[in-house]
């Protein structure tokens, strides 16, 4: 059943977390809810190509979903601003197992004129909490985070949010 007070955020469709024409990506969805800005609960399932010991999740890709959740958590409440991560600090609790379904729930802790600051939990279905961070990210205009790095000339905005090469 659809509930009118949840929506998808946007994604884009070769991020490594978010995508999901990333061979290799985690194809996480993010919720957000109307009534609680400055949260997200982000879902994904880890797949064997992300282990690093047997059936136990890489602590590198279970930071790279931590640092998208939080950096998520910011535009809940500023649809129109985005961030990079500028500082990003782990503490992996217990093993994040293979093939279970998965919840981060992130949180924005403090914002600024230039930065904002999040934390987050990823935790089981049990809720066993296996990994939490906390993070700083600077915030930037889309355009500029697209354009330093992007060599497939400029981007346009869907109305979603999400972002396409201009001319498709
Ligand atoms: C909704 C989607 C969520 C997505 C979540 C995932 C986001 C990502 O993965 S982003 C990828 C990883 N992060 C990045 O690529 C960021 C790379 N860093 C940068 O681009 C730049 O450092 C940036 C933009 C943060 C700051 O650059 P700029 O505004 O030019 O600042 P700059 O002039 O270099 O430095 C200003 C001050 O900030 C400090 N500073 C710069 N970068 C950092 C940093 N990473 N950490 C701490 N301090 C920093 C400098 O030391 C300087 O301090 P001071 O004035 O005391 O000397």
């Amino acid at each position: 059943m659809a509930c009118s007070h949840l929506h998808n955020q946007p994604i884009n469709d070769e991020c490594f977390v978010c995508g999901f024409d990333n061979p290799a990506g985690l194809e996480a969805q993010f919720v957000e809810r109307d009534d609680a800005p400055g949260r997200v609960v982000g879902l994904f399932t880890p797949k064997p190509i992300h282990q690093s010991y047997p059936g136990r999740l890489h602590g590198g890709v279970a930071a790279a979903m931590c640092d998208e959740t939080i950096g998520r958590a910011f535009i809940t409440d500023h649809p129109d601003q985005w961030g990079v991560t500028m500082e990003l600090k782990l503490r992996y609790r217990k093993p994040t197992p293979i093939g279970e379904s998965l919840e981060v729930v992130g949180v924005i802790t403090k914002v600024t004129r230039r930065t904002f600051e999040g934390t987050c939990e990823l935790r089981r279905q049990d809720g066993t909490v296996c990994v939490t961070a906390e993070a700083t990210y600077m915030i930037l205009p889309v355009e500029r985070i697209v354009g330093e790095c992007s060599d497939e000339g400029s981007y346009v905005w869907e109305d979603d949010g999400r972002p396409v090469p201009a001319g498709e």
